[in-house]
């Protein structure tokens, strides 16, 4: 006390000190209510779980994220927050969250979450999957969509796939791959250089959106049509009917051309119910808004990360008919409504929804349902004795079967030409 009976001696201090006091309390009083005001104006951010100090939810994550964050929709619901470290995670469970994501406020949501490993294996984030929603990724994503993937090139590069596909059944001498087609590469190659102002492309573009075709198909294609093999081993019945509509639309004495895929109906319905159990991407690629903004009821920050749990909706018994079981029926009829891989329908959408909806998609669905007809038509597929079909999964860039399939193949067609021609 001895400081203040010294100060409050000094007449100066205490006046002038006194006067500034209570005009500070005056203006906190005066502001107290409006602050309070604005508090309540901002609604709070979604439930979730408590994390530690520091590094928030990541120790109790584990391996399996896609079963994690099921798990947690249970207990928070349909929207939840999780804290990695420092970075703020929301989580989206439900087809009405999700539409207002990615098709009500699409704008706002269409950037991507960046890391430094993505930006180093992306030439600095300047390829389509995670450049920013602006001028660059729109010119890139006409150009993939319109000129690398439109429906002539498509066909023309049909020849490709099938010199590929026919090497996978056969054993073939080197060097006869000479289609006289143009690949991807080549397309690129030539958009390029004729630099005509719709597309003017640079050299590391160029190699960013080679390594989101390498990335984007090569895994994804590969692990589906794992998937699906094992669904259909694991459910004889399944594939007995996949081979009756083989036997009838191609015939047992042809290979599968791409024009018999439309007509596949069947198989087609078997491809959608094994994406609905088995997306390959259970969060879609995470996105980030560019502002923060209110989605049901709560506030989702600028620069959080959100993740749209389609592996939870495309499992959730409010959405599906016993949704565990493997019913490819199911996509036959129109008890869900149009279901297809457009991402119109929030209960649906394994290839992702809105303006940054999957942008190989037309030929992703082409080569899986491709490379799977061909196999199934071409052969009988046993497993080896004593080994049964384990259907579960494990969390990664893409999400794969835990253990391997494996298969053995007998030739099914009626000549043995086809499998050396
Ligand atoms: C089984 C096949 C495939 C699946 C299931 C799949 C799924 C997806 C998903 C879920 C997204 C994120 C969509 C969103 O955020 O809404 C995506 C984005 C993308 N995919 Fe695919 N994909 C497949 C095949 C392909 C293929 C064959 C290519 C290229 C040839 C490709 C290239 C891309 C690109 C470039 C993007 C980023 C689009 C953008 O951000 O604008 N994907 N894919």
């Amino acid at each position: 006390m001895g400081w203040w009976k010294s100060y409050a001696g000094d007449e100066r201090f205490s006046s002038s000190t006194l006067t500034v006091l209570i005009g500070i309390f005056a203006v906190l009083w005066l502001l107290w209510p409006i602050k309070k005001q604005r508090k309540a104006a901002v609604p709070p951010l979604p439930p979730g779980p408590r994390g530690l100090p520091i590094v928030g939810y990541l120790p109790f994550i584990g391996t399996e994220l896609h079963i994690k964050f099921e798990q947690l929709c249970g207990l928070y619901g349909p929207i939840y927050k999780v804290w990695f470290a420092n970075k703020l995670c929301i989580v989206i469970s439900s087809p009405l969250l999700v539409k207002e994501v990615v098709r009500d406020q699409d704008a706002v949501f269409s950037n991507r979450d960046v890391n430094k490993a993505i930006l180093a294996i992306t030439y600095g984030g300047v390829d389509i999957a995670f450049s920013p929603n602006g001028p660059n990724w729109k010119m890139l994503r006409k150009m993939f969509v319109r000129e690398m993937l439109s429906a002539s090139n498509l066909d023309t590069t049909f020849t490709l796939r099938r010199e590929e596909m026919k090497s996978l059944a056969k054993a073939k001498e080197e060097g006869k791959t000479k289609t006289g087609k143009k690949d991807f590469l080549q397309v690129l190659l030539e958009i390029r250089e004729q630099n005509n102002g719709a597309y003017s492309i640079s050299m590391t573009q160029l190699k960013a959106v080679l390594v989101d075709i390498v990335v984007g198909a090569s895994d994804t294609i590969t692990t589906m049509s794992e998937w699906v093999m094992a669904r259909l081993m694991k459910h004889s019945e399944t594939m007995r009917k996949v081979h009756e509509e083989l036997t009838e639309i191609v015939g047992m004495d042809n290979l599968v051309e791409e024009s018999h895929l439309p007509k596949l109906q069947y198989l087609d319905a078997v491809i959608k119910e094994t994406f609905r159990l088995h997306p390959p991407f259970p969060f879609l690629v995470p996105r980030t808004p560019s502002e923060s903004r209110i989605i049901g009821g709560y506030h989702v920050p600028k620069g959080s990360s959100i993740f749209v749990n389609v592996w939870a909706i495309q499992r959730n018994s409010m959405y599906w008919d016993n949704p565990l079981e493997f019913i490819p029926e199911r996509f036959l009829n129109d008890g869900y409504g149009r279901v297809d891989y457009s991402g119109n329908n929030f209960k649906y959408f394994p290839f992702g929804s809105g303006r940054r909806i999957c942008a190989g998609l037309t030929l992703g669905e082409r080569t899986l349902k491709y490379i799977l007809a061909s196999f199934l038509h071409s052969f009988e597929w046993k497993l080896p004795q004593g080994s049964e079909i384990d259907v579960s999964d494990t969390y990664g860039v893409v999400t794969k079967k835990k253990n391997p399939t494996v298969a053995i193949p007998t030739p099914r067609l009626s000549k043995s030409e086809l499998y050396t021609e």
